[in-house]
């Protein structure tokens, strides 16, 4: 679960005077999501979401999330819009913590994983980057190649107790994705723009088995388009004993292709990609498992899951991705 800053009543009633949305009828905790608070508000109106940004969400940066989802969603991508107040304001504080309501995306997240969504998944993240193509603000990925070592370092101490040899593992694969990564040293530089960069399946939702949108775009960023589509063959492409599946992956690809297609420089980056994008989520998921305390209302995702995706893609490396 996660909820790291309680509501009370009050405080609610007095937020929500600020908005012309009604009045509350509840509000209560959602149980699902890692980084931030998040809660189903009802109100005598409609039905929303009441984020509480924590964590890793840096404040100065939310007028950039706020706005890029406000931009995509007026150009038709199904994603949450966040609510301007009566003064126009979409970012507010409550209970201390920076405070914004979006609307409430109907659908859920699918914990069933075929080949048809992963193909309905690539073809909604290439609407993604065609459609972000105008927002021109820029937001470095804080979670790119260039936060890895520090990432590594402060987990070096806590690692090893996850599994012997982790962190030398991921080292070694470090040390391999760096100098290999696009735009670095000689290595061609690929399409950039704005990018998701969380698309895991609980980020995606469907209805009647058809995606019927997307959330949590507090990860987004300008980076490379392939290195979206790297973290989210990583995230659904894979089965439950951590085997790769050529047969989702290349559905996923190839709807991508028919929406924006690929130039041959984001194809032979892709498995460096896929690498860096494991090794990433290997990180943040090993930090996560060190640091998070254990009364901690969160449910810690397993790094070792990733580890062993960070593998795989890493012995694809200088070839093809896919078969
Ligand atoms: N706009 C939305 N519409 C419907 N449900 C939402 C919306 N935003 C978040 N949720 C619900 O909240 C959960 C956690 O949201 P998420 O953004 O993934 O949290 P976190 O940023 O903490 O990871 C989602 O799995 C979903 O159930
Ligand atoms: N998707 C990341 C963790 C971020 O959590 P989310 O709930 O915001 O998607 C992972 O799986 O490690």
């Amino acid at each position: 679960m996660a909820v790291y800053t309680e509501v009370p009543d009050d405080a609610l009633a007095a937020f929500l005077e600020g908005y012309d949305i009604g009045r509350p009828v509840s509000c209560r905790g959602i149980a699902e999501g890692v980084e931030n608070s998040n809660f189903l508000l009802r109100t005598t109106r409609a039905t929303f979401i009441l984020t509480l940004y924590e964590r890793r969400v840096n404040p100065d940066e939310l007028p950039w999330f706020l706005g890029l989802m406000q931009y995509l969603a007026a150009r038709g991508l199904s994603c949450p819009l966040p609510v301007a107040d009566r003064q126009g304001r979409t970012l507010r504080t409550l209970s201390g913590r920076p405070a914004a309501i979006t609307t409430f995306l109907p659908g859920g997240w699918s914990p069933q994983i075929d080949v048809d969504r992963c193909a309905q998944v690539g073809a909604a993240m290439a609407r993604l980057h065609l459609l972000g193509e105008g927002y021109v603000a820029e937001r470095p990925n804080s979670m790119g190649p260039r936060a890895w070592p520090d990432l590594l370092d402060a987990c070096r101490a806590g690692g090893e107790a996850v599994r012997p040899g982790l962190v030398r593992e991921i080292g070694t694969v470090l040390a391999r994705v760096l100098p290999a990564w696009p735009g670095v040293g000689g290595n061609p530089t690929l399409p950039r723009g704005q990018i998701h960069a969380d698309l895991f399946p609980d980020n995606v939702f469907f209805r009647d088995g058809r995606l019927s949108g997307m959330i949590d775009f507090y990860f987004a960023c300008t980076d490379w388009y392939a290195y979206d589509l790297a973290i989210t063959l990583n995230a659904w492409c894979f089965d439950a004993s951590q085997r790769f599946l050529p047969v989702h992956a290349t559905a996923m690809v190839d709807a991508y292709r028919r929406v924006r297609p690929l130039e041959a420089a984001e194809d032979a980056a892709l498995a460096t990609l896929a690498t860096g994008a494991a090794l990433r989520f290997t990180l943040t998921r090993l930090y996560d498992w060190i640091h998070t305390p254990p009364d901690a209302l969160v449910t810690r995702k397993d790094p070792l899951d990733y580890a062993a995706r960070m593998a795989f893609c890493a012995s694809r490396m200088g070839g093809p991705f896919l078969p």
